[in-house]
Parts: C-alpha cells; sequence; structure tokens
C-alpha cells in the first residue's frame, strides 16, 4: 500500500479530546489489516540495526511491540505512573492536551545499548523527548524515533531533532 492509501485510513476526530484538537486516529488504519502490517514494516525498516524497540503506553504499543516482532528484537515497555512493578525512573511531560508522566526499568537496557523509539503519532515531541530521556539516562543510545504520523505544526520533529534524534515518519497532517 502506498502511503497515501495508508493516510486515508486515517480517521480525523474533530474536538476530541479537546474542543480545536484535530484528533488522528489510527483506530481505522489498524483495523485494516493490509494497511497494519504496511505500517508496521515500514516503521521496522527505518530503525533496522537498534538493538531494541521502545514504545510508549499506549498507542506506542501497537505499534513498537509489533515493529520489534517483526524485527526479532526486544520491546521495552516505557509505562504511564505506577504500571510497573519494578523500581523506576520517571519524568513528567507535557502534550498537545495536557500533562503526563512516563516511567521505565532502568535496569532494561545494557550500557550503549542502541534503542529506537516508535510511537503512533508525532505533536509537540514531549513524549518521545520523555522517553528519550528516560532511555538514556538508564544507558541506552537513542538516536532514531519512527513515527506512523507527524504533526509539524507542531513542532515536534525540530524538538528531537535538537536532542541529537533522527525522525522518520510514514505520513504527516499540516496546516488545519
Ligand atoms: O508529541 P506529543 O505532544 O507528546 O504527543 C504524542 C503522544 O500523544 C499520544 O499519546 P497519549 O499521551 O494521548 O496516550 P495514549 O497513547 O495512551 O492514547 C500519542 O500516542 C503520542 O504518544
Ligand atoms: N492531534 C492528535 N491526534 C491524535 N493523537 C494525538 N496525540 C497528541 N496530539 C494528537
Amino acid at each position: 500500500m502506498t502511503p497515501d492509501e495508508l493516510k486515508a485510513l486515517v480517521r480525523t476526530i474533530p474536538d476530541f479530546p479537546k474542543r480545536g484538537i484535530q484528533f488522528r486516529d489510527i483506530t481505522t488504519l489498524i483495523g485494516n489489516g493490509r494497511g497494519f502490517s504496511a505500517s508496521v514494516e515500514w516503521l521496522a525498516e527505518r530503525v533496522e540495526g537498534s538493538q531494541a524497540i521502545a514504545g510508549m503506553e499506549a498507542r506506542g504499543f501497537i505499534f513498537g511491540a509489533a515493529v520489534a516482532a517483526h524485527l526479532g528484537l526486544p520491546f521495552l515497555p516505557i509505562r504511564k505512573p505506577g504500571k510497573l512493578p519494578c523500581n523506576t525512573i520517571g519524568v513528567d511531560y507535557e502534550l498537545e492536551y495536557g500533562l503526563d508522566r512516563l516511567e521505565m526499568d532502568p535496569l532494561a537496557v545494557t550500557p550503549g545499548q542502541p534503542v529506537a523509539i516508535v510511537d503512533d503519532l508525532l505533536a509537540t515531541g514531549g513524549t518521545a523527548l520523555a522517553a528519550t530521556k528516560l532511555l538514556r539516562q538508564a544507558g541506552a543510545a537513542v538516536s532514531r524515533a519512527a513515527f506512523v504520523i507527524d504533526l509539524p505544526d507542531l513542532g515536534g520533529g525540530r524538538r528531537l531533532a535538537e536532542v541529537d534524534v533522527k525522525v522518520d515518519s510514514l505520513m504527516s497532517f499540516e496546516g488545519d
């Protein structure tokens, strides 16, 4: 499937979860078997060469885990607060429509291990920056991140470039 065909599978819902937000919903993309599979293959090609894939709860688990399994790599879950049973490190961050916190097991990576980030969507970059910070704090080398959707108007790509993370995105939505 072409990137345009995949983009046509993303549903836009206005004013969710807050007035003024155009919510780009991947439910309809993953609800299409060929679309899901093509998206996972596209992401996997971008992060090949990494030694592990990290994905952020919850939508990052959908694509991150699938990409890791596709490449035969470990998957590192980066979770919302209070979910991991082990000792954790955490970071608070801001996103397009609120505040949140991410946590991970600091022992999940080995020193210098190249870990790529995979998520469904890049908006302000707050989530991916928080994940980068956590993974680096745990000792991982983070230089790549791949997303299904980029919202370039919100500047996430620029913010990740500033911390030396190269970004690839399968499609983007701009100007509305
Ligand atoms: O670039 P940002 O401004 O940080 O926004 C992008 C993040 O927002 C969404 O997650 P959300 O926190 O809504 O959680 P969910 O995956 O549990 O739906 C999305 O899945 C990204 O992780
Ligand atoms: N506009 C948006 N649509 C879907 N998920 C998002 N996460 C942050 N902004 C979003």
